[in-house]
Formats: structure tokens, C-alpha cells, sequence
């Protein structure tokens, strides 16, 4: 008793004492931070699982996995519900009315994404900073319509056909090597290789085989084209930089306690971590790589346009900007067709309609220039449509039109490259991977779409052609209901979301929206058997018939003005690869593969466990 006495006594002279009020302001400080009761009293009808200080409902989402998790919290609490990833609450939607309203409502990303990855990355941060995923209002607009000009409109997006088939021809090459019916292959890891060379090469004009990079580093090459291994390389650097296990220490900080953020961000730029470092010299890479590609591209079209001058001034400068030969390599290495080349051309079209003062300034870049456009600017124009995936088929293109954008700076245009590439490459290879495990579990669906490929081989090798066949359709189209790459998108909610629909719930202003692809793609209410692959759902005498009840239903790749501008270009060039290799191969799972297939939330939604195939050859 005296020992308990004496222990009380103790306590409270400390607690008395400036370094136990320290202590105590600190304690409560931080557990107000972890409880966040404020943003907890703001979400009370929002219904939802109870939330752990700090750590939310990380444990279980470790355990489950992210989207699963919030599969599971969906089916106990209803359609919108909120799930804690750590100290952040996040709404998941999983409503297809709901999630319409909010994708058109609300144009943009929640801004606590785009900060996590600053503590990601540190500097420069302005190349994921100037990100189409992030930026907002006029600068969005222009990065927007830089994306559609390049992959939306359909003369542009053919042009892209060429080097979409090459790479196919390549990748059926490299398979070639385990063709022999028994040799398990992991078809994850083999279209990672493709999917990163379409992208690589449709983005910069350059190539992105790792066979090239490997001879360009070895043969001390000229510097023009080694730039294509230095990219590729600060590619895959910048990337490896979402996997959480490459992560710096300021990830978890930022996710336990985002009330700190400045501080973490300040740390991060004083101190910053090894995992930093290194993602930090990818973006300088990326950055620097791009400026050389960008200032031979501008010097080049310089001298052919001094050249072109010379013979044909009566033109009137109404032609369409020089353009460097095709294929990589032309043109400082950026082939004429590629993005970045599109982005260069429009900002030269730009410069000569915006004057004198800009012209001065050239080759650099400046981030307010003229707001003229040429008529050949790319811009999927006002009243151009965006259709072809499923409910998402509303004007997605009319966002970035309307009134002239402003030019795009350099660093702009560099973050545009990078971010065409981090969009594009994990996306399509995971669509592949995961539509080639059904094909290989599914023996009899294969067979019906071989049989559809071998009678119209001579549609195969274009943009339209390939749109033509509608059990290649269909199976895409399934498997992305089934898996889809992506399972969810985000929305802030710029200002408090009424939804009547659903008992008068309210999402306050600010929150995190996830909407949930995953969830919407496997509702019992929308679809009759959601859990089977069934193609003929997709073809046009079934359609509707299994489903969804409400088109909005269906978005693998999201919905509203933000919706993925490259669904074209990645339905072209998984149609190309995948009937490519069913001509060449039947492909059967191998003994290896785990079954049931687990996914796991990633930058994707990927097989967790690789797809393990033989190639047969045909
Ligand atoms: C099968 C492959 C792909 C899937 C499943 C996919 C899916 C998605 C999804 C779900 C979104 C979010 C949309 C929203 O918030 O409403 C998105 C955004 C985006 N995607 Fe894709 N994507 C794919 C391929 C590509 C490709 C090849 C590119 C190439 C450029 C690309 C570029 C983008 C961009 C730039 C955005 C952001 C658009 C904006 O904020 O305005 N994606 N994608």
C-alpha cells in the first residue's frame, strides 16, 4: 500500500513537473491525431466498420488485401461505406448511380494522393507534381487534350498500329524459346516485357526492348540512341517506386499520421532516405533524358524548317509542323508519330500562332504561351465522343476542349511522358496476364475465338480491323469485368455529394472518394452469374440480357471527364498481342499455377501468384 502510495506520488510530481506536462500536451496531442475525432464526427452516417486509432483498418486490409477488403466492408454495410487506410477515411462507392454522379461531378483526384507521392519521391517533384493524374483546372485541360490528341482521335491512333505490330512480332519471337507444349512460362513477367515496349516506343518514339538497351549499354553508343536505355531504366526506377516495399520511411509517417504532413514533407527534403535517393535520381533521369530527346527533336524540325523555308515560303506557313521520319530513331530519336513528338509539334503550332515574343524564347519552353490553336492542334474537339467502354461511353473528350488551354511548360510536357508510360505499361500487361489465364482456364472459349481470329486474319492488322471482330470484343471486355486491372478510382469530393438515392446519405466536402470497379463489376444486382466468365454477355444478341441493369455499372476504365484516355490505345494493342499469340499458340495452364487465382491490390490488380502457361504451338 505505502509502495502504491509512494508510486502516485511519484506520477504526480511528474506530471507536475514542465517535462510531464510536455509529456502530457504530447500524449493527447497525438492521440487526438490518431483518433481524429473531428473527420470521425463528420463521417457519423456514413456507415462502416469501427476504426483502430492510427491504424484504421490497416490490419485487416494487410491480412485481405485493399480492394477485397473493401469488397467485404461493401456486401456488410451497403454501397457507400467508409473503410480507414490507416489515419485516412476513405468512401467507397460502390453504387453505380452514386459513383456516375460523383465521376462527373467532381473532376478531381483527392490531393492527399499526389502528396503521398511527393513524400514518395521527394524532388523533383514537380515531374509527378505536373501529372495529368493530379493537376487540376486549365493545366489539367491541357494535359487532357495532349492525351487525346495522341491515342483518341483515329487517324493519330492508327498511326500508332505500326509500332504496336512490331512490338507483337517481337514479343511472339521472344516466346518462341518455351514453345514446346510443356516449358512453364509466367505470362505476367513475359507481357510486362511487351507492354512496357508499346508504351515506351508510343510514348517517346524510342525502343523499349530490353534486348536494345542491353546492346546500347554494352556498344557505347551515341548518346542519342542510349538515351532509350537511360529511360527505360529511370522508367522502371520510377516505378518500383509505388511498391511499397521500396518505399521510404516518410510513406508510413504520411499514412499514420497525415495531420503531419508538413513536417514529413520537410523531413523528406532535408533527409532525404536511401529508397528517396533513388527515386529521386530516376525523376532527374526521366527529366534529363527527355529534355535531350525534346531539344534534338526541336533542333532538327529547326533545320528541316530552314530547309523546307527555303524552297516552299509560298505555303504561307500553313502546312503542318516538320515531323522527323518515322520510326525511332528519325527526328534526335523521337519518332513522328510518338506522343512526345505530338506534344513537341503542338507546342511549335502554338508558338507560331502566339507570336513574336515566344518565337524568342526558342527552343525553351515557356508555361504561359499563346493561346491560339492550329487546326491540326489534335484536340478531340468540342463535341467529340469517347465510347467503347461499356457505361463510361459519355463525352469524355468534351472536358478538355471548349476554351484554348494554356501551352504546356517543358516540365509539363516531360511529366506527361513519364505519366503515359507509369498509366500505360502495368495496366496492359496485367489486362494480358489476366485475360490470358481465363483463356487458358476457359479451353472452349479459346477455341471460339481462335476460330473467329483464323477466319479474318486480314482484319488483324489495323485499329478498325481489329474492332471488328466481336468475340475478341467480348472476351476483352468480360475479362475486364471479371479482373479488372484497375479495381478502383478516386474522386475528392469537392463539395458535399447529396445522395437522395441512398437514404439522403451525405459525403461531406473534402472527403476521399474510392469508387469501386471491382465491387460494381461483381454485383449480384447488375449481373446474372457475376462470378463465371461468360463472354456472350458482351456479344450484341446477349447484350443486356446478363447484365449490367445500370450501364454505370460497368467502368474498368473509369467514368466522367477524367476517364482513361488510353482505353483505344489499350484495347488496340491487347486485341494485337493476345490474337497474335492465340494464331501462334493454344495456350493451357501449367501445373504451377495456383488455383483459385488470388489477386493482390498493387499498382494494379494483379495475380498474385504469377500465370503459369505451356505454349503449344499451332
Ligand atoms: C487496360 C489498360 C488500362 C486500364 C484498365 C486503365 C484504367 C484507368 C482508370 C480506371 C483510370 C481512372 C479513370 C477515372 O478516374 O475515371 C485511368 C486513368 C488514366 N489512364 Fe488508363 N488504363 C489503361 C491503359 C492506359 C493507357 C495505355 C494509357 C496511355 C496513355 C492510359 C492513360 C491514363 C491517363 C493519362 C489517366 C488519367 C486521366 C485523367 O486524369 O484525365 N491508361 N486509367
Amino acid at each position: 500500500m505505502a509502495l502504491l502510495e509512494q508510486a502516485l506520488q511519484v506520477g504526480l510530481q511528474f506530471a507536475l513537473s514542465p517535462l510531464g506536462a510536455l509529456c502530457l500536451i504530447l500524449g493527447i496531442t497525438l492521440t487526438w491525431l490518431g483518433c481524429a475525432p473531428v473527420t470521425r464526427w463528420r463521417l457519423r452516417h456514413v456507415p462502416g466498420p469501427w476504426p483502430l486509432p492510427f491504424l484504421g483498418h490497416l490490419p485487416a486490409i494487410t491480412a485481405r488485401d485493399l480492394v477485397m477488403y473493401c469488397n467485404d466492408v461493401a456486401r456488410q454495410y451497403g454501397p457507400v461505406a467508409q473503410v480507414w487506410v490507416a489515419a485516412r477515411p476513405w468512401i467507397v462507392v460502390s453504387d453505380p448511380a452514386a459513383a456516375r454522379k460523383i465521376s462527373y461531378r467532381s473532376l478531381a483526384r483527392p490531393p492527399t494522393v499526389a502528396s503521398f507521392s511527393h513524400a514518395l519521391v521527394g524532388e523533383p517533384f514537380a515531374v509527378d507534381e505536373e501529372s495529368i493524374f493530379w493537376n487540376r483546372g486549365a493545366a489539367w485541360k491541357a494535359s487532357r487534350r495532349a492525351f487525346e490528341a495522341s491515342i483518341l482521335r483515329p487517324d493519330r491512333l492508327a498511326a500508332h498500329m505500326p509500332a504496336v505490330r512490331r512490338c507483337t512480332e517481337r514479343f511472339l519471337a521472344r516466346l518462341a524459346q518455351y514453345a514446346d507444349g510443356s516449358t512453364a512460362v509466367d505470362m505476367k513477367g513475359e507481357y510486362g516485357v511487351v507492354a512496357l515496349a508499346v508504351t515506351g516506343e508510343v510514348a517517346y518514339g524510342v525502343s523499349f526492348w530490353p534486348e536494345d538497351v542491353e546492346q546500347d549499354g554494352n556498344s557505347g553508343a551515341p548518346p542519342s540512341s542510349s538515351a532509350n536505355a537511360a529511360l527505360m531504366r529511370a522508367c522502371h526506377e520510377c516505378m518500383a517506386c509505388f511498391e511499397i516495399p521500396k518505399a521510404t520511411v516518410y510513406l508510413p509517417m504520411q499514412m499514420l499520421l497525415p495531420a503531419l504532413r508538413p513536417l514529413w514533407l520537410a523531413l523528406a527534403a532535408v533527409l532525404p532516405d536511401a529508397a528517396q535517393k533513388r527515386h529521386m535520381a530516376a525523376r532527374q533521369a526521366v527529366a534529363d533524358v527527355s529534355r535531350r530527346l525534346m531539344r534534338e527533336w526541336q533542333q532538327q524540325n529547326l533545320l528541316a524548317g530552314r530547309a523546307s523555308d527555303s524552297g516552299a515560303a509560298a505555303d504561307g506557313g500553313k502546312s503542318a509542323p516538320r515531323t522527323s521520319g518515322s520510326g525511332s530513331g528519325g527526328g534526335g530519336g523521337i519518332s513522328s508519330s510518338s506522343f512526345l513528338a505530338a506534344m513537341l509539334q503542338d507546342q511549335q503550332q502554338q508558338q507560331g500562332h502566339g507570336g513574336k515574343q515566344q518565337q524568342q524564347q526558342q527552343p525553351r519552353m515557356s508555361a504561359n504561351g499563346g493561346s491560339d490553336r492550329g487546326s491540326d492542334s489534335g484536340t478531340a474537339g468540342p463535341g467529340a465522343r469517347v465510347s467503347g467502354s461499356g457505361g463510361a461511353d459519355e463525352a469524355a473528350a468534351t472536358a478538355a476542349s471548349g476554351s484554348p488551354p494554356p501551352r504546356m511548360s517543358e516540365i509539363q510536357v516531360i511529366s506527361q511522358g513519364l505519366s503515359f508510360i507509369l498509366a500505360g505499361y502495368d495496366t496492359t500487361g496485367t489486362t494480358l496476364a489476366l485475360t490470358t489465364f481465363l483463356l487458358a482456364h476457359n479451353p472452349a472459349v479459346q477455341d471460339k475465338l481462335r476460330a473467329e481470329l483464323l477466319a479474318n486474319r486480314s482484319l488483324l492488322d489495323t485499329a478498325e480491323g481489329l474492332a471488328q471482330l466481336p468475340y475478341l470484343e467480348a472476351v476483352l471486355k468480360e475479362s475486364q469485368r471479371l479482373h479488372p486491372a484497375v479495381g478502383h478510382y478516386w474522386r475528392d469530393a469537392t463539395s458535399d455529394i447529396q445522395l437522395p438515392e441512398l437514404g439522403g446519405l451525405v459525403i461531406p466536402k473534402g472527403s476521399f472518394v474510392s469508387i469501386s470497379i471491382y465491387n460494381m463489376h461483381r454485383d449480384p444486382a447488375q449481373w446474372k452469374e457475376p462470378e463465371r466468365f461468360i463472354p456472350e454477355r458482351f456479344l450484341p444478341a446477349t447484350a443486356g440480357a446478363l447484365g449490367p441493369v445500370d450501364p454505370a455499372a460497368y467502368v474498368p476504365f473509369g467514368n466522367g471527364p477524367r476517364m482513361c484516355p488510353g482505353y483505344k490505345m489499350a484495347t488496340m494493342g491487347v486485341k494485337s498481342v493476345l490474337s497474335g499469340l492465340l494464331l501462334r499458340y493454344r495456350v493451357a495452364l501449367h501445373d504451377k499455377q495456383v488455383l483459385p487465382l488470388r489477386l493482390k491490390t498493387a499498382l494494379t490488380m494483379e495475380p498474385a501468384d504469377g500465370v503459369w502457361v505451356t505454349l503449344q504451338p499451332l
